[in-house]
């Protein structure tokens, strides 16, 4: 193979075959999440890759799904290369690497022809002048990979094992035990539903767009085959889309009409959304513009209004607190694997011990911008514990002031199996029969209930 090179001539394919110009964009933002760029989202990977490249709508829904899948079963989809290729697999090629990973996700994964998987991938190929002598590797790893579906995914085996990152699949069984750890790689491998949060008549939407009211309150679709934008209901404001178990935390909350209400890190705005929904006067603050804008028309859309702060929640003044704060704190995201596979594998335990201390400084403002009596939650869309519950009995310990709410299940409809020992919300993406091929699951949120003592 030849030697890497530092700086990359950028292919030069040809627009107009069907397909293609899908392709090269799940390829370049797979190689950029598979290269340097840790920590970088997958959507932004992929807005960054089509710049300037006009993909159509249907084109960049295909090129997310081959990026989703390729990182979906990364852990599979690199030990069937490895297998396969003389030389080992080109870890220190990222743009080779991210083609064969996203060739292999659509044959093994994806409702995609082999041909047109292979052909486009060594069209890639050809048109990369750093890969242009590899086309006939690629082609030919590729046809094989096609051969050999079969005895690929049968010998996939345990998703702990094979397709969870170590540090993970170690922190899992840690927190949750063998079995838990294990239905919870499972689950990932599935996806998720397209949940809503219906305010007014979920019954009745539920119905118009042929999804079901879970018990927990939300709507659930599980066959969406048009853009969200189109279903019914979405351009007049009657729904948003918020994962069942990410509607939770406001739920616990209870926020009255009329209450003032701090969301201390609330864009886009799901749970923002909720507070005014009730009738509360929420003042939704984030440090990120772009994404408060994105909250604005949210809002706009829905009929809702909030005051919008854009600022550090950690320089926010303290002389008038507010009668409830919800903190949905940054975190590691690793309870969202479901919806965006590339988090196990483009973060770390450092990120997470970094954003545990940022959850500590954010918890400790929030508890200060709550008045005596009022009510706080604090939660996360993680499964490690120092993003959950580690980080609220060390608060408890340094906050006298405050107590746990325990949650009963009388509040979940019953679900018993969504509170942990302590009296928290637990959420894994095994529950609601998720990982047992029926699209169930939740997404992994951990919410604790406090209150200020009066
Ligand atoms: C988990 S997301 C919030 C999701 C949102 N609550 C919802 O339901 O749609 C975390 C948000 O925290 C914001 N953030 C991170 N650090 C912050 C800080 N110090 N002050 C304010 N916002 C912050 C990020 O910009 C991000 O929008």
């Amino acid at each position: 193979m030849a030697p890497r090179t530092n700086t990359r001539t950028p292919p030069s394919f040809d627009p107009s075959v069907p397909g293609l110009a899908a392709r090269h964009v799940a390829r370049e933002a797979v190689a950029t999440l598979l290269g340097a760029a840790r920590g970088l989202a997958l959507e932004d990977a992929l807005a960054q890759a089509g710049r300037g490249v006009g993909l159509a709508p249907a084109d960049a829904a295909l090129a997310r799904a081959i990026a989703t899948a390729s990182f979906r079963r990364l852990g599979f989809i690199r030990a069937a290369l490895a297998a396969r290729l003389r030389d080992g697999l080109p870890d220190d090629r990222p743009h080779l690497l991210a083609l064969l990973v996203t060739g292999a996700a659509q044959i093994l994964d994806l409702a995609v022809a082999d041909h047109a998987a292979v052909d486009l991938s060594v069209r890639l190929a050809k048109a990369d002048p750093q890969l242009q002598h590899l086309a006939p590797l690629v082609n030919a790893v590729l046809r094989r990979i096609a051969r050999e579906r079969d005895a690929i995914r049968a010998e996939e085996g345990d998703p702990l094992g094979g397709n969870t990152p170590d540090w993970l699949a170690r922190r899992w069984r840690e927190a949750y035990g063998e079995e838990a750890a294990r239905k919870i790689a499972a689950a990932h491998l599935e996806g998720a539903a397209v949940d809503l949060t219906i305010p007014r008549d979920p019954e009745l939407w539920a119905e118009r767009l042929g999804g079901t009211l879970l018990d927990l309150g939300s709507v659930r679709l599980t066959e969406v085959r048009e853009a969200v934008a189109d279903l019914p209901g979405y351009a007049e404001g009657a729904w948003w889309v918020q994962d069942a178990a990410a509607s939770l935390p406001v739920r616990l909350l209870a926020p009255q009409a009329g209450e003032r209400i701090a969301d201390l890190c609330a864009a886009p705005g799901g749970k923002t959304a909720q507070l005014a929904a009730a009738g509360a006067a929420v003042t939704a603050v984030d440090r990120s513009g772009a994404r408060l804008e994105r909250l604005s028309r949210n809002l706009d859309r829905l009929g809702l209004s909030a005051e919008v702060v854009t600022a550090d929640a950690l320089d926010l003044p303290e002389d008038r607190p507010f009668d409830a704060v919800l903190l949905d704190a940054p975190c590691s995201a690793t309870g969202t694997i479901r919806r965006h596979p590339d988090v196990a594998w483009t973060k770390n335990e450092a990120d997470l011990i970094r954003l545990a201390g940022l959850q500590r400084r954010l918890l400790d403002k929030a508890a200060r911008l709550t008045r005596p009596g009022g009510r706080l939650v604090y939660c996360t869309c993680s499964l490690e514990p120092e993003e959950g519950g580690a980080q609220i009995a060390a608060f408890l310990a340094r906050n006298p002031d405050y107590a746990r709410v325990p949650i009963t299940a009388e509040r979940l409809a019953g679900h018993a199996e969504l509170i942990d020992g302590s009296g928290d919300l637990r959420t894994l993406p095994s529950h609601l029969g998720g990982g047992s091929g029926r699209a169930g699951g939740l997404d992994g949120f951990f919410a604790a209930l406090l209150q200020r003592r009066a």
